[in-house]
């Protein structure tokens, strides 16, 4: 039986990640980077695609074949605990990937708890998405996999004798209680040395310190304290350390429709994404990675403003051709299977609301300026002049027709409002604040008379449009208006009315083809949920915003993760996971709710 998207745990080493079954198989993993092709490649397709099972031969009972008994991150960390309760006793797998060094390594760490448990290990390395079945050999004492570019190495301490059958690597051993056997698998280009080898007990407690001293950081001390700091967690594991990039999600093609086509990669530096992450970040006192990130941002806009993408990959690289892997069968037959993304293309106004908004940010946490932070900011706003009155893409990245969304023109406002405020407040900085401010308020008036509906009382999400848009949300939040203006409380309810789907929020028609362009259908949208709480909250409707959150809290999987999507009625996590918005949602809902969040839009 298939896993549940909801069934996976992330490991990472904050240049890629891994995903880990509870049935201690993981099943996706790209290396050496996020974006690279998957040398495990289950997740899309069966083990035939590469996996890495390491396992207790005779499970005992579960759910689900081979499931564990219990699982749980180590507190503050992303070390991962999977434990078995067998007929013969228990036995623990410890998962992580060390800081990396050189290169990447996945070390698991096998334990016996109690009693002596008979062990299995399944290692199929695919790589290139699942693709090329590599050449084995034995060196050492050490299993070589060597196709093309890619090499890795699959050591174990003791070691433990393999076999190769059906071209994948077996092994069978047992562990007594108190007994333990580390399996550390290494990845290096197939022409260059191997790395040295790392010490996986050494690894294991440089790992638990080195996350719980970041965590440790965390200034969050509301209700909820560990799923935020598990959301904060996940976001720090999606950035890119050696540029200071921030992925939307570690996986492509999670599919927001079982059996659907709505399948997207979802593994490169949305700006709008990583805006509102650093967002969650900053807000919870994490500035390292904001200034990290903001000089990311800087290399990647460097250049013209109108050549501004909505989306990098992880070092600022402009182009993502969007493929289909016709040999991948897709998670639970969702095809196709994609690698790269065709809205990079795209026109979205609002990510120049969000980059300059994101942008204030920086400067009011008090990061060291960059000189010419500014003169980016100010070229920006001359391409928006114009700009603001095209009709775009929208957030949701629609491949259907462009429209005037209110969203992307209430974002082209936010950006005008933070660059009039930050020259109030410093006199210094140079630019032309009346031609600014008339840029601003000539978009206030534009989205007040063409983007609202005065017979039904609602902004709506496109000019001259009666469908509704959850992004609507968030014009309280961003202060285009103040929370109680009549046509804020109205949006909010018609918005709530109309998207609900069993309480929680859709984020646009259900009939999302109409909108989107799209075959099929979707399910509700997390982080429209999270915002749908905000906006409560901010409408005077606390006590629901708290039962809304605490049901999107419990939302989370085993180990607190969320995926963009959930389905209330199959109960499951749908699209890619975990995915950034929704974790941003999490954070920003309960700093709003909890918290001191900065000013600025944190989810
Ligand atoms: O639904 C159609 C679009 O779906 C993806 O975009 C979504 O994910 C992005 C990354 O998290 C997010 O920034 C955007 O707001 C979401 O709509 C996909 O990347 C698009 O290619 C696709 O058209």
């Amino acid at each position: 039986m298939h896993p549940r998207i909801e069934d996976y745990a992330l490991i990472g080493d904050q240049q890629t990640a891994a995903l880990v079954g509870r049935d201690g198989s993981v099943d996706w993993l790209c290396l050496p980077h996020f974006d690279s092709p998957a040398c495990f490649g289950a997740l899309l397709g069966d083990d035939e695609n590469g996996h890495w099972r390491l396992a207790p031969k005779n499970p005992g009972p579960s759910r689900r074949p081979g499931e564990c008994t219990r699982r749980a991150y180590r507190p503050g960390t992303l070390v991962l605990d999977t434990e078995w309760d067998t007929d013969e006793g228990s036995v623990r797998v410890t998962d992580f990937m060390p800081q990396r060094d050189r290169a990447p390594d996945v070390v698991r760490i096998v334990e016996g708890l109690s009693g002596r448990v008979t062990m299995r290990g399944a290692l199929r390395l695919r790589f290139d998405y699942g693709s090329v079945v590599p050449w084995m050999r034995r060196v050492d004492g050490h299993r070589v996999a060597v196709a093309g570019p890619d090499s890795a190495w699959l050591r174990s301490e003791p070691e433990v004798p393999t076999w190769g059958e059906s071209f994948c690597t077996h092994s069978e051993f047992t562990v007594e209680e108190g007994e333990r056997v580390a399996f550390v698998l290494t990845w290096h280009p197939s022409h260059e040395e191997r790395p040295p080898l790392v010490d996986p007990y050494e690894s294991l407690r440089h790992s638990v310190e080195d996350w719980r001293a970041w965590s440790d950081r965390c200034r969050y001390d509301g209700p909820h304290k560990e799923a935020v700091l598990r959301s904060l967690l996940t976001l720090k594991a999606l950035t890119f350390t050696p540029t200071g990039g921030i992925v939307a999600a570690p996986t492509t093609s999670l599919p927001e429709e079982i059996g659907g086509v709505r399948n997207w990669d979802y593994r490169y530096c949305w700006l709008r994404d990583s805006t509102l992450t650093l967002g969650a970040l900053v807000s919870a006192g994490y500035l390292e990675e904001a200034q990290a990130w903001r000089d990311w941002l800087l290399r990647a806009a460097a250049g013209d403003p109108a050549d501004l993408q909505i989306m990098y990959g992880l070092s600022g690289e402009r182009r993502l051709p969007e493929f289909e892997l016709p040999w991948l069968d897709g998670f639970h037959d969702s095809r196709p299977v994609r690698t790269g993304n065709d809205a990079v293309h795209q026109l979205q106004l609002d990510v120049y609301g969000e980059v300059v908004d994101s942008l204030a940010l920086a400067r009011r946490a008090g990061l060291t300026s960059q000189p010419h932070a500014w003169q980016v900011q100010l070229a920006l706003l001359d391409f928006l002049h114009e700009a603001w009155r095209q009709p775009d893409e929208g957030l949701w990245e629609v491949r259907g027709p462009r429209r005037h969304f209110v969203h992307s023109k209430v974002m082209a406002w936010v950006a005008a409002d933070r660059t009039v405020r930050a020259m109030e407040d410093d006199p210094r900085l140079p630019g032309d604040i009346d031609r600014l401010r008339k840029l601003r308020d000539a978009i206030h008036r534009d989205v007040c008379e063409y983007g609202y509906d005065e017979e039904r009382g609602t902004f709506t999400q496109f000019y001259g449009s009666s469908e509704l848009d959850a992004s609507l949300l968030l014009i309280p939040r961003v202060g285009f208006l103040p929370p109680d203006d009549p046509r804020v409380v109205g949006t909010v309810d018609a918005v709530r009315a109309e998207l609900s789907h069993h309480g929680l929020l859709r984020r646009y028609s259900s009939d999302a083809t109409v909108v989107d362009g799209l075959p099929g259908r979707e399910s509700t949208f997390l982080v429209c949920s999270f915002w749908l709480a905000d906006a409560l909250h901010m409408t005077g409707r606390t006590k629901e915003a708290r039962a809304l959150f605490e049901r999107l809290v419990a939302l989370g999987n085993d180990v607190g993760l969320l995926a963009e999507e959930y389905d209330p009625v199959a109960d499951c996590h749908l699209g890619n996971f975990p995915q950034a918005f929704s974790h941003i949602g999490l954070v920003g809902t309960a700093l709003t709710l909890f918290g001191t969040a900065q000013d600025g839009e944190a989810g």
